[in-house]
């Protein structure tokens, strides 16, 4: 990509302290890639969304204060090999591209969706031993609703595999370095998402999940 098209692309670009890398995001419009699921659940992938994504990786280990999982699953609590914090309605975010791709998403999906994505999970897995299991989000109005959850995705590519309810896979996507991935409608209700182990040397992977009010 040469260097006039990617400034082009991505427009106004912040420069990372850290690294004097450019960071920030491309446009949506025109840009993510539907595709239906069926029972009313469908998903949008843009790969490479997010510029400069290593670097924002590299800040975000060092600045989200991460901590060891336990999460209802499967009508247990267990613990879920990977780090998490989640970052609620109206806390300030780790990073400065991370308010511009949250409100950049909240604006593109505003005419479907209704209301802004406001919280932001992170996820960090360490390396091919970490993992989250089969699952929807489904603890808030997910269980019931139609919703979306904007997936951003920094470091090294790890799958994330989608199924219906109880079926088997269907889609795979390895997400890293920038990549965006939505899923919207009865995504959360009717799909189960996971990000399985890998026995494959793997580098680092963080997700950072943008969702509205009440979604879980
Ligand atoms: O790692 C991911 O991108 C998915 C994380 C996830 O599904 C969750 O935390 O609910
Ligand atoms: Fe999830």
């Amino acid at each position: 990509m040469s260097v006039d098209f990617q400034a082009s692309l991505f427009g106004s670009l912040d420069t990372d302290p850290a690294t004097d890398t450019q960071v920030g995001v491309g446009p949506l419009a025109g840009r993510v890639q539907r595709t239906t699921l069926g029972h009313g659940a469908w998903i949008d992938v843009l790969p490479g969304w997010f510029a400069g994504a290593d670097a924002v990786f590299a800040d975000l280990v060092a600045a989200v204060p991460w901590r060891a999982e336990r999460r209802q699953m499967y009508d247990a609590v267990v613990d879920v090999p990977r780090l998490v914090h989640t970052y609620g309605i109206a806390e300030a975010l780790p990073h400065p591209a991370l308010v511009e791709a949250r409100d950049a998403l909240s604006a593109h999906y505003a005419p479907e969706l209704g209301e802004p994505f406001v919280t932001a999970g992170c996820c960090y897995y360490r390396d091919g031993r970490d993992s989250v299991a089969w699952h929807g989000d489904d603890l808030g109005r997910g269980r019931t609703q139609d919703t979306m959850v904007a997936i951003v995705s920094f470091g090294s590519p790890r799958k994330l595999q989608l199924r219906p309810v109880g079926g088997s896979v269907a889609v795979s996507h390895a997400l890293g370095h920038g990549d965006l991935v939505v899923m919207g409608g009865s995504c959360q209700r009717t799909w189960e998402h996971a990000v399985p182990k890998t026995a494959r040397p793997v580098g680092p992977r963080i997700s950072v999940q943008f969702r509205p009010r009440n979604v879980f």
